[in-house]
């Protein structure tokens, strides 16, 4: 990992936390966090869109950012049921994650429309986490550098920059099923995405890339030690604080 590239470990709730038990997970998070005094990485938790302004004040010093989960790309209107970026920024999100495998898959999300959503993010002034990532299938085919390349090329928001953007790299059978990939095969893809962003951004060696699928505090210092991984993307391990301080402990 480069010095220059300061580590981000996010933490994604997905569909899980309620206010009572997820407010005391954070708040154990940010003490976690404080006793270190001055930790050297972005510490995320992305909550559903329910718990972000209760989350955000709860983080209020920023020891620990919030972020969203997805956003729509439109800035307001007739969108049943949708969250616009701004509506997550006014809430105290600074980042979303966009394109996470679950929305490709459960919403038929293309690439272009997490381009979309992402440029949404950046309009608001958050961070975009654009995912991308293989089925088993595309593996196996031996497709994977082909499906990141088309994924990062076509889901990448116009006016990217490392300071705006993230890539997480999620293998889609590795998200919650315990397998990872070896270390090799994640210095493969990250250094292609690197080098694939090197056509698309000026500042490309500066932009972090995360790995996520089945981090868990047993693996996350081999996977961290990974050349171009900066920071993991955590499912699972990231709900209760007990879990993913080791994670964050590895990076910090
Ligand atoms: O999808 C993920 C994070 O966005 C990874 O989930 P798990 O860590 O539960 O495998």
């Amino acid at each position: 990992m480069s010095n220059q590239r300061r580590p981000l470990i996010a933490g994604n709730w997905k569909m899980n936390g309620l206010a009572k038990s997820a407010g005391n997970e954070l708040l154990e998070l940010v003490k976690l966090v404080r006793d270190h005094k001055a930790p050297n990485c972005d510490i995320l938790i992305c909550p559903p869109a329910t718990l972000v302004r209760e989350m955000a004040k709860l983080a209020e010093d920023n020891a620990v950012d919030i972020g969203g989960q997805d956003c729509h790309a439109a800035e307001n209107g007739a969108h049943t049921g949708d969250i616009s970026a701004e509506m997550l920024k006014d809430a105290g999100a600074g980042y979303c994650i966009v394109g996470h495998s679950e929305r490709r898959a459960d919403h038929g999300e293309t690439n272009a429309a997490v381009k979309a959503k992402a440029e949404a993010a950046l309009r608001a002034n958050m961070i975009a986490v654009v995912c991308v990532g293989e089925t088993l299938d595309e593996r196996e085919a031996d497709k994977t550098l082909d499906v990141i390349s088309d994924q990062v090329k076509n889901s990448l928001p116009e006016g990217a920059t490392a300071a705006n953007t993230v890539i997480a790299y999620e293998p889609v059978w590795a998200i919650g099923t315990g397998k990872t990939p070896t270390p090799l095969d994640v210095a493969v893809v990250h250094a292609h995405i690197r080098s694939e962003l090197g056509s698309l951004m000026n500042d490309s060696d500066q932009v972090r890339l995360l790995y996520g699928g089945s981090v868990k505090g047993s693996n996350a210092e081999e996977l961290m030690a990974v050349e171009n991984v900066d920071g993991a993307l955590v499912g699972g391990a990231s709900l209760k604080a007990a879990d993913f301080w080791p994670i964050v402990a590895t990076s910090i």
